[in-house]
């Protein structure tokens, strides 16, 4: 299970901060700023949360894209296979998101689309585990033709969010 969650399943207050760290060379940094926004937004259009970005102090969400050993214990693993992890609810790395700088991330359906695996990486942000249900944004493997609209979350509105 790639969604490396601590004990704590759930963010116990609905605003949620995000700081971007280090960027991949292969989109410009407004890209990468939208892309990451958008993929936040689905889950605030699912949820009561709200996201707020900082620039200079430490967030809940610390998004960065690196290679190989980066300071956790889930290196990554060059270009394909592992695309990005992130750690469920909680203090310090908790909520963090990494993604493998080793994969050419795209705004389209080149290499690997930004936006899909963030929306998925912030699942696990948020608390949830992977889903069966091949539509289901929290699918284990990667699908770029999953189209984003009709992969809305629908987790929220059956189970609610607080
Ligand atoms: C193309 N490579 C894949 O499809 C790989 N899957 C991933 O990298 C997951 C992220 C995707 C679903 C955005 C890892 N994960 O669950 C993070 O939370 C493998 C299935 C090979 C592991
Ligand atoms: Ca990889
Ligand atoms: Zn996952
Ligand atoms: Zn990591």
């Amino acid at each position: 299970d790639y969604s490396h969650n601590n004990r704590v399943n759930r963010w116990n207050k609905n605003v949620i901060t995000y700081n971007i760290g280090r960027y991949t060379s292969d989109l410009p940094h407004s890209t990468v700023d939208s892309l990451i926004e958008s993929a936040l937004s689905v889950w605030a259009r699912a949820s009561t949360l709200t996201f707020v970005r900082l620039r200079t102090q430490r967030a809940d969400i610390m998004v960065e894209f690196s290679t190989f050993e980066h300071g956790d214990a889930y290196p990554f693993d060059g270009s394909k296979g592992t695309l990005a992890h992130a750690f469920g609810p909680g203090e310090g790395i908790g909520g963090d998101a990494h993604f493998d700088d080793d994969e050419t991330w795209t705004a389209g359906s080149k290499g690997f689309n930004l936006y899909l695996v963030a929306a998925h990486e912030f699942g696990h942000s948020l608390g949830l585990r992977h889903s069966q249900n091949p539509e289901s944004l929290m699918y284990p493997t990667y699908k770029s033709s999953r189209s984003p609209k009709n992969s809305q979350p629908y987790y929220y509105s059956r189970h609610g969010w607080n």
